[in-house]
């Protein structure tokens, strides 16, 4: 594939309640939402033939729950493709005004199979409570169109689910996301259907993508139902791009590079007890490729480790070290990007207010991500706050971040500018270009050091001369997928040392997977 054609490659959308209805209108004007209802009904039976394939469902009734809304003639769909292809079908479906779900349970009355009305004593029975259990349960009760809290009458058929689910270890399919999460949010309600797989229409909704709600969803898979991804697209909450697209955007070399034009990259940072955060941030932009890296501290401690750690990497002593760097920019001596921040304590909102000044692409972090730095950022600042310091940026509580990520990232682009990369298992990315949300990662990458690593990373990127948009991208997909290498390895007991190590294999792996032309 050439860097153009990976270029090209459209990213995966992420949708939410209003972007799903828009889409629909957009389909209904055109005379094809009916087509798209059996693409995903199509799609959803496809899973579960799937499913019974691979041994999860091998015998038995296939249980369909149809809801009234289009969710539900999703599930009224799979259910006559079910029937078609030889399977034993019971369906259960609420009343509808839904012109779609109707002409839907029509057709499959038509087809000999007769939905049942759905009644907490017909699900009992259904369930296996007084009977044989079903072999695979399909949830097609609520998807985009439901508005939280959950009606009585539903909660308690929901509960019943769960109940049988837990005693009787069914499998169940959850059609585009499981009945009670709220597509925009990260947040699990009491009530929901617990999952083994979604299918998801059209693009993963944010809920799917982020914990906790996304525990409840199981394996995700997304069915495209043959919508221009134009119109898709232009709906989109947040994009999550695909490898290529990274390994086509991460920097190339000519074969007589020098360490000058890989990039000088400055870290400010380490205090005392806090020594060990600017050596992780200096060893992750040395393995991202930086040329030169060099780490300023006042504290002397930083520079004995970074010794021991890496010879590579330089370090010096500054009484003051804002007058310091100040004294190297006027003596010429600029570096190509600058990370500050990383255990740098009380002195960061000084100097990062200060190193805003200079107009470098810079990596703020941890410490210097103050609130009174609004305003005074620039179009090349990558802000790297976790929930916790992007709650203090906002001034909001954390689990006010936790719940919507794409909200808050949002929100803090448009206070500070630049590019924010909100951290966690996914990370979020917001900058001019819209929001996109990183892949992949492991558990084990829940452990202290990480985050300077990162910055280390996006410094070394902004000092090949990515923009920091790019930048961000592929910094967050390299970090992601360092820590998947060093994960197989390392399982939990993965620290960020160990990730940095794997971050030249990672690199590799992404651009030997996704070839493209080689620089002239
Ligand atoms: N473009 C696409 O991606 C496509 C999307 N498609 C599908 O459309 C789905 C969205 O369909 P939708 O808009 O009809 O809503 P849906 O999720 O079925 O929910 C409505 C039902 O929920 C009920 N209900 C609501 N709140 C409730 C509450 N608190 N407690 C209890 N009940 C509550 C509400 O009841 P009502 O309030 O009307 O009495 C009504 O019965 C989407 O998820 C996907 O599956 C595909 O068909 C093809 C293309
Ligand atoms: N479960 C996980 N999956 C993927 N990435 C994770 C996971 N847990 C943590 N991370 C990543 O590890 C980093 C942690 O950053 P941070 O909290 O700032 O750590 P520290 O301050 O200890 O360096 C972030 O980049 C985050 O995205």
């Amino acid at each position: 594939m050439t860097r153009d054609q990976a270029q090209a490659r459209p990213p995966e959308v992420l949708l939410d309640a209003p972007a799903v209805r828009a889409i629909d209108e957009r389909l209904a004007r055109a005379g094809l939402l009916e087509l798209v209802m059996e693409e995903a009904g199509r799609a959803v039976a496809q899973a579960a033939l799937s499913l019974t394939a691979h041994g999860f469902a091998t015998h038995g009734r296939v249980l369909l729950l149809a809801g009234g809304g289009a969710n539900g003639g999703d599930a009224l769909v799979a259910a006559r493709h079910l029937h078609a292809a030889g399977l034993d079908v019971q369906v259960l479906a609420q009343p509808s005004r839904h012109p779609l779900t109707r002409a839907n349970r029509a057709r499959l009355r038509a087809v000999g199979v007769q939905p049942a009305l759905l009644t907490p004593a017909a699900l009992g029975r259904a369930l296996g409570l007084t009977g044989p259990v079903p072999a695979l349960v399909v949830d097609g009760l609520l998807g985009t169109g439901f508005r939280p809290p959950m009606r009585q009458d539903l909660a308690h058929l929901v509960t019943l689910l769960n109940a049988a689910r837990d005693r009787h270890a069914l499998t169940v399919l959850a059609i585009d996301l499981p009945s009670g999460l709220d597509a925009a949010s990260a947040a699990l309600p009491d009530v929901t259907v617990h999952a083994d797989h979604t299918v998801t229409l059209g693009g993963p909704k944010p809920a799917l993508v982020y914990g906790p709600a996304a525990h409840a969803a199981g394996q995700v898979r997304v069915a495209g139902l043959g919508v221009p991804h134009a119109w898709v697209d232009a709906h989109a909450v947040a994009r999550r791009p695909h490898d290529d697209t990274v390994a086509a955007l991460l920097p190339q070399r000519h074969a007589d590079a020098h360490k000058g034009d890989a990039g000088r990259v400055w870290i400010v940072g380490g205090h005392a007890g806090t020594v060990g955060a600017p050596v992780l941030a200096g060893l992750g932009a040395l393995r991202a490729g930086a040329g030169l890296v060099t780490l300023h501290s006042a504290e002397s401690g930083v520079a004995t480790l970074a010794v021991t750690q890496a010879p590579e990497l330089m370090a010096r002593t500054h009484h003051d070290p804002g007058a310091a760097l100040a004294a190297e920019l006027r003596a010429g001596r600029r570096p190509d990007a600058v990370a500050l921040g990383m255990g740098l304590g009380p002195d960061a909102a000084h100097l990062a207010r200060q190193a805003l000044t200079w107009q470098l692409p810079t990596v703020l972090d941890a410490d210097a991500l103050q609130p009174d730095l609004a305003g005074a950022g620039h179009a090349q600042v990558i802000w790297t706050p976790h929930p916790g310091e992007a709650a203090r940026l906002l001034g909001v509580t954390t689990p006010d971040i936790v719940r919507d990520p794409i909200a808050a990232a949002r929100a803090l682009q448009a206070r500070l500018g630049g590019v924010i990369v909100l951290k966690g298992g996914p990370t979020t990315i917001a900058s001019d270009d819209g929001v996109n949300v990183s892949r992949g990662g492991h558990p084990g990458m829940a452990s202290a050091g990480m985050g300077d690593t990162l910055g280390g990373i996006l410094a070394a990127l902004l000092a090949q001369r990515l923009p920091a948009p790019q930048a961000a991208l592929c910094g967050v997909r390299l970090h992601a997928r360092a820590g998947e290498l060093a994960g197989d390895r390392h399982g939990y007991g993965l620290s960020a040392s160990d990730l940095s190590s794997e971050l030249g294999h990672a690199w590799k792996i992404l651009t030997d997977a996704h070839p493209r032309n080689l620089l002239r």
